[in-house]
């Protein structure tokens, strides 16, 4: 069954996609401030005092940083998925000692993968996702066929609406990471967490999934935080950049003062070349792993 014919069975008007997940006018931007904000697992200490001043709404900040720094760490703990010392402020609002749930009705948090063995189809677990966490702040509840619509509009927006009946345990890597993202999405937070969201994606969909978190987080006013690998995804679509190494920020600002061969070689450790290719995208190319 089509997935058109199996939203209209479900009671989905299938009208030209009007809905909540078509460019729009920009909302109201978010801002978050972080300060002094401490966490680890038990009593080991990962991520120490890291400040970040103002995130700003409808701007993307990639995470960056070698294996083990802390990066999916300090998305958790923005999650609420970890216990903080700190402040973590959504709006001037404190979020640190709030509820899961009640952080994620603003926050939401796209982890490294899904988890395995959850037998439900990929419609299933974003219309589930909405009936359980509303839409936006203080969303009212959404009935069965508002969570559909919403769902197979945002499936269309990001170019699976073929996967919509399919199972999540039947996905690819690169497609359940399409599925990932639609959960993080539907709920229509004003902080969008997303942990390597490309990792294991196609170059047409590395692309095509970078330019739609773009525009999402453009039009929704959202504070969307990155963790990336790709330096070159992080220098085309980031407007700030964080370095995190060994658990603490060593850098922080715009891609161009950021991405340098001196960070590189104090953070990565590798000896490289920042150049602008002739469409004027800085380009990173690491020569070789420096010794010691
Ligand atoms: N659930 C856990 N329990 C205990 N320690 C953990 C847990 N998850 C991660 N760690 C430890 O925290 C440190 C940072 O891990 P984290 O996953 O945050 O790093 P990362 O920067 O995201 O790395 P990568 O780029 O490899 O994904 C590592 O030393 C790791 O072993």
């Amino acid at each position: 069954m089509s997935a058109a014919l199996e939203a209209s069975r479900m009671g989905v008007q299938q009208r030209p996609l009007a809905g909540e997940w078509q460019a729009g006018t920009p909302a109201a931007a978010s801002r978050l401030e972080i300060g002094g904000l401490t966490l680890g697992y038990g009593r080991r200490i990962i991520v120490r005092d890291c400040t970040l001043a103002s995130l700003a709404g409808g701007h993307i900040t990639a995470l960056l940083g070698p294996n083990g720094a802390g990066k999916s760490t300090l998305l958790r703990g923005l999650a609420g998925l970890l216990p903080a010392r700190g402040s973590v402020k959504l709006n001037g609002q404190e979020m640190i000692g709030r509820s899961l749930e009640a952080r994620a009705r603003h926050i939401t948090y796209m982890p490294q993968s899904l988890p395995q063995g959850v037998a439900l189809t990929v419609m299933e677990a974003l219309v589930g996702a909405l009936k359980a966490s509303p839409p936006g702040a203080g969303g009212l509840p959404v009935s069965g066929r508002e969570a559909a619509e919403l769902a197979l509009a945002l499936l269309e927006r990001l170019g699976i609406a073929h996967l919509a009946l399919v199972g999540l345990d039947r996905l690819s890597g690169g497609q359940r990471q399409m599925a990932g993202l639609a959960q993080a999405l539907v709920r229509k937070p004003e902080v969008l967490l997303l942990d390597e969201p490309t990792s294991a994606l196609d170059l047409r969909y590395q692309l095509q999934v970078m330019r739609l978190v773009q525009q999402l987080t453009r039009e929704k006013g959202l504070v969307t935080v990155v963790v990336l690998h790709d330096l070159g995804l992080a220098a085309r679509f980031a407007d700030h950049i964080v370095v995190l190494g060994d658990g603490t920020i060593c850098a922080e600002g715009e891609p161009e003062r950021t991405l340098t061969p001196a960070m590189l070689a104090e953070v990565y450790g590798v000896s490289a070349r920042v150049e602008r290719c002739s469409h004027g995208h800085l380009q990173i190319m690491a020569d070789a792993p420096l010794a010691g």
